[in-house]
């Protein structure tokens, strides 16, 4: 296929930029604990300078991949299929997920909101990001709320974003992985100060799989 056809195919949502696919444990928020396969997408441009995937960053360095191939492979392994990145949401994901869908499979999207929402799906994690803000329509839809602590601020700013999504939204705060002996303790706190927030840790890193 020449680059202009791919370059269109990718702009359609046809084809998208893979980084790699795993069947795992989801580590964090609601579904943690239960088995699930990742499909991560490359391409970011939110900057978190924490951020545990920046290998996702540059799309470029991801081959374009048929969408076709990307279902028909994850419906091998799991009912959930937990799409994620860099930041799906930089790509239309209608595509995609209608694939998933046709083979009755879960959809799940991690995603910053820091674009458009697009495509379909059963489960929508929000984790939003100070440098990027979430668009305002996917804080209806949100099904979790994942703020990322860091600092102190984050809990202010884990207020703001609360106060703008749904009333069935799931509230979680998550330690930023690398400050988490120094976050846990305050998080724990906050928690039982204000019990309408949950806990969510990435399991997944003290489970030692990806
Ligand atoms: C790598 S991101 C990819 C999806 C999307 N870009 C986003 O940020 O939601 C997946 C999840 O990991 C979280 N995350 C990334 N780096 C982290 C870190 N160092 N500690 C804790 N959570 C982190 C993000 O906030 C997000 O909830
Ligand atoms: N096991 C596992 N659970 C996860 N939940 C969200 C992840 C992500 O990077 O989006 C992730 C991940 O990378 N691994
Ligand atoms: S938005 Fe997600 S993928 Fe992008 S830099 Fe932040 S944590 Fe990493
Ligand atoms: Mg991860």
């Amino acid at each position: 296929m020449v680059l202009e056809q791919v370059k269109d195919l990718v702009e359609k949502g046809q084809m998208l930029p893979l980084m790699e696919e795993f069947y795992t444990i989801q580590g964090e928020g609601y579904h943690k604990g239960t088995a699930a396969y990742f499909v991560r997408i490359g391409g970011c441009d939110v900057g978190c300078h924490w951020c545990d995937v920046k290998e996702s960053w540059d799309a470029e360095t991801h081959p374009p991949t048929d969408i076709k191939k990307i279902v028909a492979n994850a419906a091998k392994y799991s009912n959930t299929i937990v799409i994620t990145g860099g930041e799906p949401l930089m790509w239309d994901m209608a595509p995609l997920t209608s694939g998933l869908k046709t083979k009755n499979l879960h959809t799940h999207i991690e995603t910053s909101g820091a674009y458009p929402l697009t495509g379909t799906w059963d489960w929508i994690c929000l984790s939003p990001k100070k440098n990027k803000l979430p668009t305002e329509e996917i804080y209806d839809v949100a099904s979790e709320l994942k703020v990322i602590v860091y600092n102190k601020h984050d809990f202010v700013f884990a207020e703001e974003q609360a106060a703008k999504v749904n009333e069935n939204c799931i509230l979680y705060l998550q330690p930023e992985w690398s400050v988490r002996e120094k976050m846990i303790p305050l998080i724990v706190d906050y928690v039982m100060q204000n019990p309408k927030w949950i806990v969510s840790l990435q399991t997944h890193k003290y489970l030692n799989i990806p």
